[in-house]
């Protein structure tokens, strides 16, 4: 018998807690904890207990492998495979009585998160978003004085941070892992906005006891295929039904206090640094909006994959036209951001990562926001050409209007409202929406006619 997928040694500890077991998660934080463990003793190891968001297929696939499963690294070397071996529990999001008990255990020094940018609630304002459902529900929930079945991320967090205040065992870092400016000010923002609806003597405890890390996390990993698993048979003679198929390039740099310890990461590459500002943005706009621009644009063309759009010149050239808009308002050497962006045209080319656009598309309504409008708004007053970043706004609006990847979005019935009716109308609502000048209309529907009559 294979026994591959067969944990031989001692598990570690739970220390960390992840919310959001999906594909990144494996290929990430997941992978930099494996090699963090390495070499060290059992039991000074740091084990991870995941939570999916609510479905139970990872958790079970997991869990029948003892939490094992297999990455494979795919670039222009080929594929290699490693089996990681850090989770050593795996939950669905409902088991919410885990949830808790993880959450008072005085091992457990970290909880990370990949909820997806929309995962974190906010509403206009960028605070927890009282009139969304889920957390109206989540908060009626908690006022009944029931934890079973609660849904949101900031809820969650928040009743499990109760619990721990409550056992007496002391606090613990919340580092979040999405793709969002300041994500660690964000998850502290709607965390002690729900703690204080739990209880505000709760949110006067996190605010003294619970730092929140701000990080930028780098590693493009979509989500595995039949053929992937395929390939992990062939290569390794296991069906692994939870394997992961990712890209060499990864980076993690993280800005914060770990009130309660952590892992040795920086032994796997990841940077702890004092500011992880300059690097977040270089790679949310360079990389996240280029991703966001093939999604659109590329799909209404008729694309698939990001591969297949940058085969495409037309395409390719929208991204360069984009990098150019960005660069100059990045506040890193221009060379780095050159180099940097030279390295993405090979990322995005690997043809080992089938990297859908339409999985990239969702949420273009948080997205966009943060990843485009901001080097918009700063060429524009700098009377620098636009075109680059208008031509995403465009092509989300006709995404939006029903054109290329279906819309997906957390934010589906504010969308629609926003682009019915005539094109014009339809741009001049989206940028006065994200407060880009309306003088820009004009040119904003040229471009989408533009991206539309060449579909
Ligand atoms: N995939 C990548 O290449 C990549 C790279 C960098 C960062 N990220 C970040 O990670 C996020 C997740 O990406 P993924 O590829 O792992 O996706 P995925 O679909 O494989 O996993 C997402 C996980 O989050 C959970 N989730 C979704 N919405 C949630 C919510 N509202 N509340 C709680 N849990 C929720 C899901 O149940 C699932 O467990 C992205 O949105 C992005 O912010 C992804
Ligand atoms: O949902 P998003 O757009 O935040 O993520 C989709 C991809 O752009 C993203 O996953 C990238 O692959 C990743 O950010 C690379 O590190």
């Amino acid at each position: 018998m294979n026994d591959r997928l067969v944990r031989h040694t001692q598990k570690p500890p739970v220390r960390i807690v992840h919310l959001g077991l999906g594909n990144f998660f494996r290929a990430h934080q997941a992978w930099y904890t494996h090699r963090a463990n390495e070499g060290l003793p059992p039991q000074e190891q740091w084990g991870i207990a995941a939570f999916t968001g609510r479905s139970t297929t990872v958790a079970e696939q997991l869990e029948a492998q003892d939490g094992l499963y297999t990455l494979v690294v795919d670039g222009a070397d080929g594929p290699s495979t490693e089996v990681i071996a850090s989770i050593v529990a795996a939950h669905p999001g409902t088991d919410l009585e885990a949830w808790h008990r993880h959450l008072c255990d005085p091992a457990v020094a970290i909880v990370t998160t990949t909820v997806t940018e929309a995962g974190y609630k906010r509403g206009p304002g960028g605070g927890l978003d009282l009139d969304d459902p889920d957390v109206r529900a989540d908060l009626e929930e908690v006022a009944r004085g029931r934890r079973d079945a609660l849904r949101t991320a900031p809820v969650r967090i928040a009743s499990g941070l109760q619990a721990r205040r409550e056992a007496g065992v002391g606090g613990l870092s919340v580092v979040p892992c999405d793709n969002l400016p300041g994500n660690g000010p964000v998850a502290r923002e709607v965390v002690l906005a729900a703690a204080e609806r739990l209880d505000p003597a709760l949110a006067a405890w996190v605010g003294d006891n619970v730092s929140f890390v701000t990080t930028a996390v780098d590693r493009i990993t979509p989500r595995p295929t039949d053929a992937d698993r395929a390939t992990v048979r062939e290569l390794t003679g296991v069906d692994d039904p939870a394997c992961v198929v990712t890209e060499p390039f990864v980076e993690w740099d993280l800005a914060g206090e770990f009130v309660a310890g952590r892992p040795a990461w920086g032994k796997a590459g990841a940077v702890l640094t004092q500011d992880v500002r300059p690097y977040e943005t270089r790679k949310l706009w360079l990389l996240n909006g280029a991703h966001s621009l093939l999604a659109y644009a590329g799909s209404i063309r008729g694309h698939e994959t990001v591969a297949d759009a940058m085969a495409d010149p037309e395409v390719a050239g929208w991204v360069q036209q984009w990098w150019d808009v960005a660069v100059p308002h990045l506040v890193l050497p221009e060379e780095e951001l050159r180099d940097y962006a030279r390295a993405l045209v090979d990322r995005f080319a690997n043809p080992s990562i089938r990297h859908l656009l339409a999985q990239i598309a969702a949420d273009g309504m948080q997205k966009i926001p943060v990843r485009i409008v901001p080097a918009l708004r700063a060429a524009h007053e700098a009377g620098q050409d636009t075109d680059g970043a208008l031509r995403a706004v465009a092509a989300w609006v006709l995404h939006a209007r029903g054109a290329g990847a279906p819309l997906t979005d957390a934010a589906a019935g504010r969308a629609r409202e926003l682009v019915e009716g005539d094109l014009p109308d339809a741009v001049r609502r989206v940028l006065a929406r994200w407060q880009i000048d309306e003088a820009l209309t004009g040119r904003t529907v040229e471009l989408a006619q533009e991206v539309e009559g060449r579909r």
